[in-house]
């Protein structure tokens, strides 16, 4: 019997300025431990698919569910921390990493209390409800394991390098908890080959392993509450075979 999908998109529609669509009808799932890699031709719209999934774009149709739970039920706040998007250039944001860091980490501890309270009033007594593990990693010292020095941190964004500002995003993600989903845009694109496969272990082993198989990277620890599935856009073929459990190629649509 195949698992049941933590993330659900049916019937996902996006038109261009033109009216024409960008993409119709769309719909995919992902399982617990599953990465689905998004490929496509420049211009097939990865970005806007994962950003419409963020709740971060508009679309035209379509119904995005995490647990069996519409977005729309979930509260945009929450479902962009559950799903959580990680752009290819957070050199855009304002401010340092820092900054970035302690608002995303106040905004989660009101959310985890919210979550609390109510799993007290309904009296099932498993925290969020979903099953994960409590505790999470610190995202300074998950960025130092790829290379990422803590003074780094309190630089603005905007003056650190492409692949800094990508790894520093990814351990932010990551290390706080919450995200369910993580909606990773080129995430390794800016980085050596060496420091991208180091990225690619820590993430797959932070998967919950999937059913009927496993990870083609074994031997990795496991930390803190993990994030259930990925989607990941690469143009790499190579970085595709090795994270990759299914592919949804959007040329092809
Ligand atoms: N904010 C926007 N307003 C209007 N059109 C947009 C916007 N963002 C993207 N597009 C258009 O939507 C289409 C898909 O763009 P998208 O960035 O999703 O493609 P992509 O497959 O991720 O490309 P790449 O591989 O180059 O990153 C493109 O034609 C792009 O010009």
């Amino acid at each position: 019997m195949a698992p049941q999908p933590v993330f659900e998109v049916s019937d996902l529609t996006v038109l261009r300025d033109n009216s024409s669509p960008l993409f119709s009808n769309l719909s995919l799932t992902l399982a617990p431990g599953e990465v689905l890699v998004v490929r496509g031709v420049s211009g097939s719209g990865k970005t806007t698919l994962l950003k419409c999934i963020a709740e971060l774009n508009l679309y035209s149709k379509g119904k995005l569910k995490l647990h069996g739970k519409e977005s729309t039920k979930w509260g945009i706040p929450e479902w962009r921390i559950k799903v959580a998007y990680i752009p290819q250039r957070p050199s855009l944001l304002p401010g340092t990493p820092l900054d970035f860091l302690e608002t995303i980490r106040s905004f989660s501890v009101r959310l985890k209390q919210k979550q609390k309270a109510q799993s007290d009033k309904d009296g099932d007594g498993n925290g969020n409800g979903n099953g994960q593990e409590e505790g999470t990693i610190d995202p300074l010292d998950l960025a130092q394991e790829w290379g990422i020095e803590k003074y780094l941190w309190k630089r603005d964004w905007g003056t650190l390098s492409g692949g800094e500002g990508q790894r520093i995003a990814l351990a932010i993600a990551v290390g706080i908890g919450g995200a369910e989903v993580l909606l990773l845009d080129e995430p390794t694109s800016a980085i050596d080959d060496e420091t991208a496969q180091k990225i690619e272990k820590s993430l797959l082993g932070m998967l919950p392993s999937i059913q009927g198989g496993s990870h083609p990277v074994n031997g990795v620890r496991r930390k803190g509450t993990g994030p259930r599935g990925l989607i990941w856009i690469t143009h790499s073929a190579e970085q595709a075979d090795r994270v990759g459990t299914r592919t949804l190629d959007l040329s092809n649509l």
